[in-house]
């Protein structure tokens, strides 16, 4: 069963009216995790964010998002918010990005919790504190005083996947959330994405550059370039029969990338 159908996704500038998703359609089956790969400038991001109509107005899109059988294009502002975070999460590059600067973290929790689901801020509090001390944080009660500058990119990151345990979101999507990290960090942060999958059972798509990456999570792949999806099919296929030459080449440039990380996790 598919939790979500994307059905001609095409994503263009208004002002100029460049293409720059053309005509994309893909699906993802109920607990399993999508992987989409492609260099810079592809088209991940503005995918990702097109699903929950998080691009910049200046950006048009077409076509349908069909999410536990419901067309989320043809949502209010305000049922797609309600969708965001509860319903679908979003783990994105920089894990800064997702807090408030002014605020000390624990707020934002509280606010997400409370917001979702009705819950006041000890019971929220005594939540993520459980969920935190699974993603190997420690001393959680001190990190939610502390503001996100405080805190490096792989906590905050590990913070995120927190918050995601706590709201059993029905779909993850994490837009390249180890790109901004050390390669310990980005093995400590996938083992989190893993480890949340066991929990929760949550669909994911899950963006990267990494194909090392893409190989332990993934158990479909779609490959973009300019804009378009031009290769797909399971990361056992993808990794052993690649059609394409564009994947190809991706495959041969990025293979020595991925070395070290791939030694670091067949080593655990
Ligand atoms: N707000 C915007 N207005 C106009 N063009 C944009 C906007 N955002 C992105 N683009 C363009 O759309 C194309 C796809 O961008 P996107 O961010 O989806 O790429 P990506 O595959 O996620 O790349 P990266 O791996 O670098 O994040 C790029 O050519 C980019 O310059």
């Amino acid at each position: 069963m598919n939790i979500l159908e994307v059905e001609q996704l095409s994503i263009w500038d208004q002002h100029s009216g460049k293409a720059l998703v053309h005509d994309s359609s893909f699906q993802l089956r109920k607990g399993s995790c999508l992987a989409i790969v492609g260099e810079s400038g592809s088209g991940k991001s503005l995918t990702c964010r097109a699903l929950t109509r998080l691009n910049p107005k200046s950006l048009a899109q077409s076509g349908k998002i069909v999410f536990k059988g419901i067309d989320l294009t043809t949502l209010s502002e305000a049922e797609i918010r309600q969708k965001r975070g509860k319903e679908i999460a979003m783990i994105m590059q920089n894990g800064m990005s997702a807090f408030d600067p002014s605020c000390v973290v624990g707020v934002h929790f509280r606010e997400t919790l409370g917001q979702h689901l009705g819950w006041k801020r000890r019971v929220a509090d005594d939540h993520m504190i459980k969920a935190m001390e699974r993603v190997m944080l420690q001393k959680p009660v001190e990190l939610l005083r502390k503001y996100p500058h405080e805190l490096s990119g792989g906590m905050l990151q590990r913070m995120m996947i927190a918050l995601a345990i706590v709201l059993e979101p029905d779909l993850i999507i994490a837009d390249e959330p180890t790109t901004a990290l050390d390669t310990i960090s980005q093995y400590e942060v996938i083992q989190q994405f893993l480890l949340l999958r066991q929990t929760i059972g949550s669909s994911m798509i899950f963006v990267s550059h990494d194909l090392g990456v893409v190989r332990q999570i993934a158990d479909e792949v779609l490959i973009m370039r300019s804009g378009e999806i031009v290769e797909r099919g399971t990361t056992h296929h993808i990794f052993t029969n690649a059609q394409h030459e564009y994947t190809r080449y991706l495959m041969a440039t990025r293979a020595t990338l991925s070395d070290h990380f791939r030694q670091l996790m067949e080593g655990s």
